[in-house]
């Protein structure tokens, strides 16, 4: 079993009341707006505005920008264009566009363009949305991320793992903390480079995501673990804080909140992205992020698609920007 070679970290009374001691800190935002944020649209978002989005989210200072899926388009119509997709946007130096993986399939189909440098696995940890969102048993899924690893791995690939209904599953209800902890370590033995913890359904709270970082934390390093937090009840913020406080400094996110599973009925979007960066630089954290470039791409986003922003913070800043 790994231990943690993070020291044990402040508490949020510290943070909130000191938050200077967390000045100049680096920390990890992943955004995943242009695969989990428009995967669940059923309108087809053309290809020109995906390779824009992704251009314009790698102009504001994003590191991570997930680019898209090679999953079936049968499953998911709306990834169809990946290759397009990957093919046609800037690649800015310094920043990875990792694409979601789910089978040897589909690593073979990504495998031949040469703008893949990254992969995404995923895998469930409970046995109701494995089936419905990958057709298999947990078993059979962990067993086909390992192939897809060992392989990805010898292509010189690098490969980030999730792991989706960490708190609680639309199909089997709440998820064990244990069963987490021990897919997260499988993920690491694999050969992941991190693993990303997803609330797909965005229950949790700040206990229910404490409890289940205190227990995943017995079984991996810190530094290896992200957050990726779903808002449909309004907890996602405050669920990265308790992330935060435990030692965890990556983060997943979706500009203007977009999103939803398409396996994962009523979910919301993700944190909003760029709330999550307003927290962050409150907080003294360096993210490298501009946010009114940010906040100006998610006005762009929205107006692309006729929807509403999820984002409070670029709401406020947008509106006091207009009174000006
Ligand atoms: C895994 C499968 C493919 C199994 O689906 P299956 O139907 O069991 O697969 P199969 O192996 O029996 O193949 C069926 C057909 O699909 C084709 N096929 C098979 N694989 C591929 C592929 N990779 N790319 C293109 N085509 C593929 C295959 O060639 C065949 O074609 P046919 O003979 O019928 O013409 C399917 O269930 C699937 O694609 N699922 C993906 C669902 C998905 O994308 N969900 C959303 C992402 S996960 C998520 O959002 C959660 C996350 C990560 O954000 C974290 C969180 O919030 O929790």
């Amino acid at each position: 079993m790994l231990r943690s070679a993070v020291p044990s970290a402040v508490s949020i009374r510290t943070l909130v009341n000191n938050p200077s001691s967390k000045s100049g800190e680096a920390f990890r935002v992943v955004e995943v707006g242009a695969r989990d944020g428009l995967q669940n649209e059923k309108k087809m978002v053309p290809t020109a505005i995906k390779v824009e989005l992704i251009n314009k989210l790698s102009e504001v200072g994003l590191k991570t920008v997930e680019a898209t899926s090679y999953v079936s388009p049968k499953w998911v119509p709306q990834m169809g264009d990946h290759d397009n997709v990957i093919t046609q946007i800037k690649k800015y130096p310094g920043v990875a566009y990792p694409v979601l993986v789910p089978n040897l399939a589909g690593l073979k189909n990504a495998l031949q363009n040469e703008n893949v440098k990254e992969i995404a696995v995923f895998g469930a940890a409970s046995e109701g949305f494995s089936k419905k969102n990958i057709n298999c048993s947990i078993e059979e899924g962990f067993n086909r991320i390992k192939e897809v690893t060992e392989e990805a791995l010898k292509n010189n690939l690098r490969v980030r793992g999730y792991i989706s209904t960490v708190i609680a599953c639309p199909y089997d209800g709440k998820t064990k903390p244990s069963v987490v902890a021990d897919l997260t370590e499988k993920l690491l033995s694999f050969g992941c480079y991190e693993v990303s913890l997803g609330d797909t359904i965005g229950a949790g709270g700040a206990g229910s995501v404490g409890r289940l970082l205190d227990e995943v934390s017995k079984a991996a390093p810190l530094e290896k673990l992200a957050v990726h937090f779903h808002d449909t009840y309004g907890q996602a913020l405050s669920n990265v804080l308790v992330a935060i406080n435990r030692g965890i400094r990556v983060a997943d996110s979706s500009i203007a909140g977009l999103g939803g599973c398409p396996y994962a009925v009523g979910a919301t979007g993700n944190l909003a992205t760029e709330d999550l960066v307003y927290m962050l630089h409150d907080l003294g954290f360096n993210t490298g992020i501009n946010l009114p470039k940010l906040i100006q791409t998610s006005e762009w986003i929205c107006a692309q698609m006729g929807r509403n922003n999820a984002s409070r913070a670029s709401i406020a800043l947008l509106s006091k920007k207009k009174k000006l």
